[in-house]
């Protein structure tokens, strides 16, 4: 039961290559967070796994759902719903959220059901629903447009979810809920996560293991508290460096309870004796 990517390469027209034998493997029920840093290859690749690559592009490779080559029309929404930075250029500016969800649920072959729209504005944490459905994008904040974003996910039947950087642009409190709120879903509905992120605060939240790719080629794979104690390679060094220099008044013991979000990185080592150990700069 596993979205498997095998020996992924992302070509421009020219033959050169952005993403380059990438593989991994997402199983349902856990969360695989793909890091990089900016221009790694992480959203083209999240676009080669969607069958969406931009024109120009294109990609070998093997992308199997359940053993099975995809057929991007048959689970595109369907087996796999996925969610995506920047809320706000995602919406069609002149449909409310209630033609937004009807044609999300006709899109996937459903019919249109109340209940299944009303449970999955409930689980993407969307209260004072009759309100929502009647606004358009515009009267909508970021969080409350990612909310949305995520309860159109959950109105398909998908069972693995892409989520690019989805708390990207949104202030650290919203983050926060979002990221509770795909923690809990994924475990209500043993969905498989393909997350897509630059931010170790959001992996340590979210992640059960870690794919890390430096200039589109994948330089380690690991479970995610694993890297945050060994990082094996350079660009996952890097990262971890940044993250520290970032929030340098990071807590040394495990406090996410207490501190819920992005800061609340589960860090058991002092970041001083990590930067010495382990040589990163930032
Ligand atoms: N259509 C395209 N044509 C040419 N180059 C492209 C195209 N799409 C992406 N690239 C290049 O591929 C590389 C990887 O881009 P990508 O958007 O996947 O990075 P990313 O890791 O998602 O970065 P970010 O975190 O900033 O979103 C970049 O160098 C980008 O400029």
């Amino acid at each position: 039961m596993s979205l498997s990517v095998k020996n992924l390469t992302v070509r421009l027209p020219e033959g050169r290559a952005l993403v380059e034998n990438l593989s991994f493997e997402v199983k349902r029920g856990e969360t695989l967070a793909l890091l990089g840093a900016s221009g790694s290859g992480k959203s083209v690749t999240c676009a080669a796994v969607l069958g969406l690559l931009t024109r120009g592009l294109t990609s070998e490779g093997d992308i199997t759902l359940e053993g099975q080559p995809v057929d991007y029309q048959q689970i595109r929404g369907k087996r796999i719903a996925c969610i995506m930075q920047n809320p706000s250029s995602a919406f069609n500016p002149v449909y409310t959220m209630e033609q937004h969800a009807i044609e999300t649920l006709k899109a996937t072959g459903q019919s249109v059901d109340q209940k299944v729209i009303s449970e999955a504005l409930y689980d993407a944490g969307l209260d004072d629903q009759e309100r929502v459905l009647g606004l358009y994008p515009f009267q909508m904040s970021g969080g409350m447009l990612q909310r949305m974003m995520l309860a159109l996910a959950l109105m398909t039947p998908a069972d693995y979810l892409i989520a690019d950087e989805p708390t990207t642009d949104l202030d650290l409190i919203v983050q926060s809920h979002i990221l509770n709120r795909l923690e809990s879903l994924s475990q209500k509905r043993n969905l498989g996560v393909l997350l897509i992120t630059h931010d170790l605060g959001v992996v340590a939240r979210l992640a059960d293991r870690v794919a890390v790719i430096s200039a589109g080629k994948l330089v380690e794979e690991c479970q995610a508290e694993d890297l945050f104690y060994q990082p094996s390679s350079d660009a996952g060094k890097t990262l971890l460096a940044a993250h520290y220099a970032m929030y340098n008044d990071v807590v040394t013991e495990d406090t996410s309870a207490d501190l819920p979000g992005l800061r609340a990185t589960v860090i058991k080592v002092n970041p001083d004796q990590m930067y010495q150990q382990e040589g990163s700069s930032v």
